[in-house]
């Protein structure tokens, strides 16, 4: 039966006229009129109890004892939409004029002001707030009672008991059974306890319903190429690294980037704008013909020799990044181990970094802040013999600010005389005869451009189309008619999840629950949050000791690594483990100490249990972690581009992964078409899912028992939030951050995630909060300082798309603060620190009150 939401409060009393049973079937007046009869001639005089004559009007309602309603402030939504939206004046009725008790219904309500219209017939009362005329039952239950939508047939009253009314804090206890007046009993005056399933906005859009016929999954659009002509060899690569490639690392054939750019780069010297999706395979698309060179240079016994000089220098962005292409380098280069090839890039001190510098080195990784730092002040670092500069993740090194430093390096490197000829009996014809950069992204951005401008001298442009062999493209930079729009990986499963935000919590502890329900499933997932507070509340709360009850049961945990780095960062899942599948629980956020990010992504990487990684978007960008099947964004990217490099964590190298997003119901349901652009189908490629199903799906149960269950579960964590003060704070801190992170989406996306319809009362729900929002106040966070109206003129100023940097509302200077934020202990070197300083106090002056990194 449809459910209309028409709410009433049975409440049972002590007196025995309440005691009569239940008058049920017929008309909503017959069955009033046997009730009056059953109480007798003096009902009204009971229910009128306690009004007083005192020349003023008393009166009832759901706010009644705020009456006349207080006028709303912005961010003053509580988590209980009764109390949160002043009533329309309809709604209070002078107690004189009041109906009898048993004919109060509440009347039309207001959508509230700050959010999409939603079902108006939904209604509860708050409990605590109960009008006087209400009408109990026995039993002691508060029951729901809903109608038919269509037909408003009263004659078939639905009791629902498991849907529970909102509860405010002082309901006495005992009026409502099931778990929710034991909370309400022990709430503190002030707090929410909100029901999870009332008052929710329901989706915008009209989702299609999948294709009955069973859709061809999408061929892999990153995997090694089949094509029998596709051999490295083939590629002109010789035999002795094609045999290593293909018997130690287990690489049969190349990628369609891997074929496109190792033609191009063994027989050619241009420079080189590598782009290609993520997962593709890049690092050894430019590696491969770099050491392929190297290694044609030695022939007998003259081979190049540690110190006969850098040929190559690859710039990455962080360090992780840094250590991960050396890694891929060390793996290679154990077919030549007489090439040598280090890292620069902080985290250790400069004294052994130039020791190993001196002692020589033929490839060298750095960060640009780290190079340019031994660059000035190493003596033994000479460029000379340097015929190739990689940089890799074009658009990372530019977001994090190193244009100074790479335009700085290009120079150096380009001032430097280059020996063509031979080097101590070396034949160095085999090598370009001219300087090589290449930059490598997976995206095409403005800022992508412009370091090509800085770096690039008429580049070719190399993309791969694996579909379509015959147009591996090779062409002219600048290229605009042929340019390939970057897109996510063809096989990667997209779908989206319009989950209300009180409904998030629990949404999501109900997905992870499902995915390692069984071992094997799911290995590896990523969570996706916006900032640093949020997954550190996330990370305790899903790592909590189980509630007495479940803790019966002895579950066999794995042994987690051991280490004073990794003993905050690495935890059992509790909430989502198994009695069959325990899951561990890793976080990783900027705001860690390098050493720690560092061995709790070593320990993720390695782990061989179950495990999930709750990271902001440090981890989102070039990391290849092995075996990731599953990547949920629980909070939705800052730009579409952070999406497509989250989701590329997993469906690497041909293949298959699960992505899942969070959506709002209402504008944040455009994001749907920035989904489907980055696929071929379009819209078709995306599954769509409703809370309800997946509430349903984790919870499971008969019937409508998930409901029930997703209560207890959020009750349960609600309890354990409040017991605590250090995760009250957490919680807060948490809910602030992610309300200002909020707040720095794009501007060309912020009418989609549009601070204006955020309803910050819902919200606190899914961080287990029971403050109306606008007393949380957490000590260390500064209160935002945009008003309301700068949020009304910021919001028309983005939908014209012309936002003011400069004179940008705070969300605008606090995206920049993110950006520099989140790779802040990466960044090496003193004068890099020194610049990033610089640079947060330009563009910040909350630098140190906002932790979203
Ligand atoms: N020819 C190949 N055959 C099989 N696996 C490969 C091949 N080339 C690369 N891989 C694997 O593919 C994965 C992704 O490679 P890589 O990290 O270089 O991708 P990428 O294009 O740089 O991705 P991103 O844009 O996310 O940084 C790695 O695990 C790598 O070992």
């Amino acid at each position: 039966m449809a459910d209309d939401g028409m709410l009433m409060n049975w409440e049972i009393s002590d007196t025995p006229i309440f005691a009569k049973p239940t008058v049920q079937g017929g008309r909503w007046k017959d069955r009033l009129a046997a009730k009056r009869q059953a109480r007798g001639p003096h009902s009204r005089e009971i229910f009128r109890e306690g009004r007083q004559d005192n020349g003023k009007e008393e009166y009832i309602g759901p706010n009644a004892s705020e009456h006349p309603p207080k006028k709303q402030r912005f961010d003053d939504h509580s988590a209980n939409d009764d109390i949160q939206h002043a009533p329309p004046a309809e709604e209070y009725i002078p107690r004189s004029r009041a109906p009898p008790a048993e004919e109060y219904t509440p009347r039309t309500r207001a959508p509230p002001r700050n959010r999409p219209v939603q079902e108006e017939s939904r209604r509860s009362f708050v409990a605590g707030k109960l009008p006087l005329g209400s009408i109990s039952i026995g039993g002691g239950a508060s029951k729901k009672i809903t109608f038919d939508d269509d037909t408003r047939d009263t004659r078939k009253p639905y009791v629902d008991d498991k849907r529970k009314p909102f509860v405010a804090g002082k309901l006495p206890a005992g009026s409502i059974n099931n778990g929710m007046s034991k909370e309400v009993a022990a709430a503190k005056p002030g707090q929410v306890v909100s029901s999870l399933f009332t008052f929710n906005p329901s989706s915008k859009t009209k989702f299609e319903e999948p294709p009955e016929e069973a859709q061809e999954p999408a061929q892999p659009s990153n995997a090694p190429l089949t094509d029998e002509m596709a051999t490295f060899v083939n590629l002109g690569l010789s035999r002795r690294l094609a045999a290593h490639l293909s018997t130690k690392m287990d690489m049969k054939a190349p990628t369609a980037i891997q074929k496109a750019a190792i033609t191009q780069m063994i027989k050619d010297d241009s420079d080189a704008f590598i782009q290609a999706e993520t997962g593709s395979g890049k690092t050894l698309a430019y590696l491969l013909p770099i050491v392929e060179r190297l290694l044609a240079m030695s022939k007998g016994d003259a081979k190049i020799h540690r110190d006969s000089g850098i040929f190559a220098i690859i710039l990455a962005p962080t360090r992780e990044l840094c250590k991960q292409i050396a890694g891929v380098l060390e793996r290679l280069l154990r077919c030549a181990p007489w090439i040598v090839g280090t890292t620069v890039i902080g985290g250790e001190s400069k004294q052994s970094e130039k020791a190993r510098l001196r002692k020589g080195v033929n490839i060298l990784i750095a960060t640009p802040g780290r190079l340019s730092d031994h660059l000035d002040n190493t003596e033994v670092l000479k460029v000379a013999q340097v015929r190739w500069l990689v940089l890799d993740e074009g658009d990372r090194l530019m977001e994090l600010g190193f244009e100074e430093e790479i335009k700085g390096i290009v120079e150096r490197v380009r001032r430097s005389s280059l020996r063509v000829e031979t080097l101590n009996g070396i034949d160095l014809t085999a090598l370009p005869k001219r300087r090589i950069t290449v930059l490598c992204s997976a995206t095409m951005k403005m800022n992508v451009q412009r370091l090509g401008e800085i770096s690039l001298t008429d580049a070719v442009h190399i993309q791969a189309d694996p579909a379509d062999e015959d147009t591996l493209k090779v062409l002219p930079a600048g290229d605009e008619t042929e340019e390939k729009k970057f897109s996510a990986p063809a096989q990667l499963k997209q779908a989206y999840a319009v989950v209300p935000a009180k409904l998030r919590l629990v949404t999501l502890a109900s997905i992870l629950k499902r995915a390692f329900a069984r071992r094997g499933s799911v290995m590896k997932a990523i969570v996706f949050i916006s900032c640093a507070d949020s997954v550190d509340f996330h990370f305790s709360m899903f790592s909590r000791p189980p509630p007495p009850a479940e803790g019966d049961t002895v579950i066999e945990r794995p042994e987690l690594p051991k280490g004073e780095l990794t003993k905050d960062t690495i935890a059992h899942g509790t909430t989502f483990s198994s009695d069959t599948n325990s899951v561990v629980l890793h976080r990783l956020h900027g705001s860690l100490a390098q050493n720690i990010r560092t061995a709790t992504l070593k320990a993720f990487t390695q782990s061989t249990e179950p495990c999930v990684l709750i990271c902001t978007d440090v981890a989102s960008r070039g990391l290849d972690l092995p075996n990731v099947d599953y990547v949920i964004e629980y909070d939705p990217p800052f730009s579409a581009e952070d999406h497509l490099h989250r989701v590329g964590r997993t469906a690497r190298a041909g293949r298959e992964g699960r992505a899942l997003i969070f959506l709002l119901p209402g504008e944040e349901e455009e994001y749907i078409s920035i989904l489907a652009s980055g696929y071929k189908e379009g819209k078709k490629a995306l599954t769509h899912n409703t809370a309800d199903d997946l509430l349903r799906k984790g919870f499971g149960g008969t019937g409508r028992e998930w409901e029930e269950r997703a209560t207890e579960w959020q009750l349960e964590v609600e309890r354990w939030t409040q017991e605590s003060p250090k995760y009250l704070e957490m919680a807060r801190r948490g809910y602030q951050s992610h309300i200002r992170a909020y707040a720095t989406h794009v501007a060309d996306e912020r009418h989609i995630f549009n601070m204006q319809t955020l309803h910050l009362g819902h919200l606190a729900k899914a961080f287990a909060l029971r403050d109306k929002p606008g007393s949380i106040k957490v000590p260390g966070l500064r209160p935002a300082k945009m008003t309301k109206a700068d949020r009304s003129v910021a919001a028309r100023k983005a939908k014209r798309g012309e936002v003011d940097v400069d004179k940008a509302p705070e969300g605008e200077r606090v995206r920049k603060q993110r950006k520099l934020d989140l790779d802040m202990p990466t960044v090496d070197g003193n004068d890099a620190a020194r610049r990033m300083k610089k640079k947060m106090k330009e563009h910040m002056a909350v630098a140190s009150e906002f932790n979203i990194g």
